[in-house]
């Protein structure tokens, strides 16, 4: 394996005539974890996903492997391995053909082909043509290939779609124990609770712009209290004696309700009891990464 590399964004941008689709982007993916590059269809993750892998030429900025970029690496395969989608196989050609052809391309050893299968659970069907693969294999396929060269970068561009609960629990486990080599794992997706599971970092874009980088843990937001008297006065005032932050609940049909941090849903009703408010609304608010992570990301975030 060639030594742990960071991924390096810098100030990237990428047009299509009018259409921005990558914005200024800086970030970094360390080695040693799995991150997450996160956002909608459409906020522009494979399109920097390409410009890493000289595919597509920024319109300004740079992204490369430790501060070189792709087309200097000079052994592209053993530094970065790459699924970006799983149907460009040939169905004609059994798994272990394709491999081989890549590792002679590459100057890679064969035994490599016979360890990669094994690796991902496919060499049982090594023989067979990928035109009778399921999704999930291809998707193993696609996987192998990656690894061939056994590469301290591996960029993957939604390796869960189209894997069954299994398939998708082996490949949590499959990315963990990746990075804990010491790999740098980037992996695409446009939903956040495909790969909450096995990220210990996230970036997010959207329209092209970063809007956030850094683990989930500050991804989240507190929780708030949604809570509501007829003598609203009386509820709020006694709230904020009690050392409560409150707010005007913002939407919903709550709305005009006050939205409290700070305290526990249980002490908001005692504070309320002791100074004789009688409380019409109290919910716990449904807070948590998933609804963060819609914020961030806007409305094109939404199934
Ligand atoms: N070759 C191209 N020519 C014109 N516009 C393009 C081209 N490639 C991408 N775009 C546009 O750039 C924007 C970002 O697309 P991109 O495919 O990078 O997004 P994405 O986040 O990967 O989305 P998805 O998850 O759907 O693949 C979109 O508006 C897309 O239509």
């Amino acid at each position: 394996m060639s030594t742990s590399t960071t991924l390096e964004f810098t100030g990237l941008a990428k047009s299509f005539g009018a259409v921005r689709a990558v914005d200024d982007l800086t970030f970094t993916v360390p080695p040693g974890q799995v991150t997450g590059f996160l956002g909608p269809n459409g906020a522009g993750k494979t399109t920097t996903l390409r410009m890493l892998l000289g595919l597509v030429r920024p319109t300004a900025g740079t992204a490369t492997f430790g501060g070189t970029a792709y087309h200097a690496l000079p052994h592209p395969l053993e530094t970065v391995g790459t699924a970006l989608e799983a149907s460009s196989f040939h169905p004609g050609r059994s798994a272990r053909n394709h491999l081989r052809g890549y590792a002679i391309a590459a100057g890679i050893p064969l035994r490599r082909v016979d360890d990669v299968l094994a690796q991902v659970g496919i060499a049982d069907f090594a023989d067979r043509r990928v035109g009778g693969y399921s999704l999930g294999m291809r998707q193993r396929l696609g996987l192998a290939f990656a690894l061939l060269g056994d590469p301290g970068v591996l960029v993957l561009d939604e390796p869960v779609n189209g894997l069954d609960p299994e398939g998708i629990r082996w490949i949590r486990s499959f990315l963990k124990q990746l990075a804990g080599e010491g790999r740098t794992v980037l992996v695409s997706s446009h939903l956040l609770s495909e790969v909450q599971q096995s990220v210990d970092r996230v970036v997010i874009i959207s329209h092209g712009r970063l809007v956030y980088e850094g683990d989930l843990a500050g991804l989240e937001s507190g929780q708030r209290v949604i809570v509501d008297a007829p003598d609203r006065a009386a509820l709020d005032s006694a709230l904020r004696a009690a050392g409560a932050t409150v707010e005007t609940a913002p939407t919903g049909s709550a709305t005009g309700a006050l939205a409290v941090t700070g305290l526990s849903a249980e002490r908001i009703g005692s504070v309320a009891l002791a100074a004789g408010v009688a409380l019409s609304l109290l919910a716990v608010e449904q807070t948590g990464i998933e609804k963060a992570f819609l914020e961030l990301v806007g409305e094109e975030g939404r199934p």
